[in-house]
């Protein structure tokens, strides 16, 4: 760019190795890229609005493994013992509609654009429309990343957090990624929209830490509501429930508000909450919907950044997100 000075070039390239990332990044190769995603998330969050909450968790489950390099979007090899990530006991629920919603996205952009688009830049673009259609806030999406060439089952567990993770664990995880107990806070809002298996919340309805009592801090009228969903032996594998009780397909900041009223629906939802280091992060959400929006905006961005790849060495152009070029 002409009006570029070396001050800022130079500024630019001191942060590292993102330097090359950027909004414009395909204004010449591929300047419609954009509204192509668009115009297939869009029509997905009408026809097949469970695409939403599992996009955004995909792009989760990404970037906190290998970076956000689409390494999660590789099938497992037939007939290999080296599993990829996506068929980690970790990534069984992530649902299909994240997965297929990419396909879909990454088979336009090929058709406009041959050989151009990551994968990795697609999943990005995919979930920050999602998070707007759902009525949460806009942001600008980054771009640059370039596919991973590495996808093992067995780096995920380290690096994906669990339903019962104690605050020290998320706080080490989400630190090691360079994310604040802030961002912390902010991104687990993500957990407005979406649903959860029984599994996942059974012990708090009934043997809370081995005490074969539920969780005091379940709140009564939905420790009953959530029994009835998820008996506590022999219920059906597949039923899930919401994670935000008032407004599931909505993106808004009622989480925080549900976690001060006990209604959280995972255990590391409600420690948020519990813990004195989140608790006042927790309450300043609830109280201000402007500020979740922008933090989270921000938070997005953060997290987009992981590990981004750049180059031969450690990246790949894929031309199907699910096979290694
Ligand atoms: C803080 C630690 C976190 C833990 C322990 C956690 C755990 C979980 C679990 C257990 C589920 C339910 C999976 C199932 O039963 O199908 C889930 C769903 C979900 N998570 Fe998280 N998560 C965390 C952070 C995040 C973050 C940072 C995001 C995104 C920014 C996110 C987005 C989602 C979404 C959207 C769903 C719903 C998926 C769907 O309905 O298909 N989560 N999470
Ligand atoms: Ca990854
Ligand atoms: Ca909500």
């Amino acid at each position: 760019q002409p009006n570029r000075s070396a001050a800022a070039a130079a500024a630019a390239n001191a942060t590292g190795r993102h330097r090359q990332m950027s909004l414009d990044y395909y204004t010449k190769s591929c300047p419609q890229v954009e509204q192509l995603v668009a115009s297939v998330t869009s029509q997905r969050f009408k026809e097949v609005p469970v695409s939403g909450p599992a996009t955004i968790r995909l792009f989760f489950h990404d970037c906190f493994v290998e970076g956000c390099d689409a390494s999660i979007l590789i099938s497992s090899k037939p007939g290999s013992k080296e599993l990829a990530e996506k068929d980690a006991i970790e990534n069984k629920d992530l649902r299909v509609e994240g997965f297929e919603t990419i396909a879909k996205a990454k088979s336009l952009v090929e058709n406009r654009c041959p050989g151009v688009v990551s994968c990795a830049d697609i999943l990005a673009i995919a979930a920050r429309d999602f998070v707007h259609l759902s009525g949460g806030p806009y942001y600008q999406v980054k771009k640059g990343r370039w596919d991973g060439r590495i996808s093992m089952a067995t780096r995920v567990p380290p690096n994906i957090p669990r339903a019962n993770s104690t605050i020290d664990q998320l706080l080490k995880l989400f630190n090691s990624k360079g994310l604040t107990l802030e961002d912390m806070v902010v991104l687990s809002g993500a957990h407005t929209i979406g649903f959860a298996h029984c599994e996942q919340f059974l012990s708090r309805l009934y043997d809370y830490n081995g005490m074969k009592q539920p969780d005091p801090m379940l709140d009564p009228k939905l420790l009953k509501a959530l029994r009835m969903s998820c008996p506590h032996y022999g219920g059906n594998k597949d039923i899930v429930a919401p994670f935000d009780v008032t407004t599931p397909f909505l993106f808004d900041h009622t989480y925080y508000a549900n976690l001060e009223a006990r209604l959280g629906l995972l255990a590391s939802d409600q420690a948020l909450f519990a813990d004195p280091r989140t608790r006042p992060v927790v309450q300043d959400l609830a109280k201000d919907k402007q500020k979740f929006f922008q933090a989270f905006g921000a938070a997005m961005e953060k997290m987009g950044l992981i590990g981004v790849k750049r180059g031969r060495k450690h990246g790949e152009r894929r031309r199907d997100c699910s096979f290694h070029e």
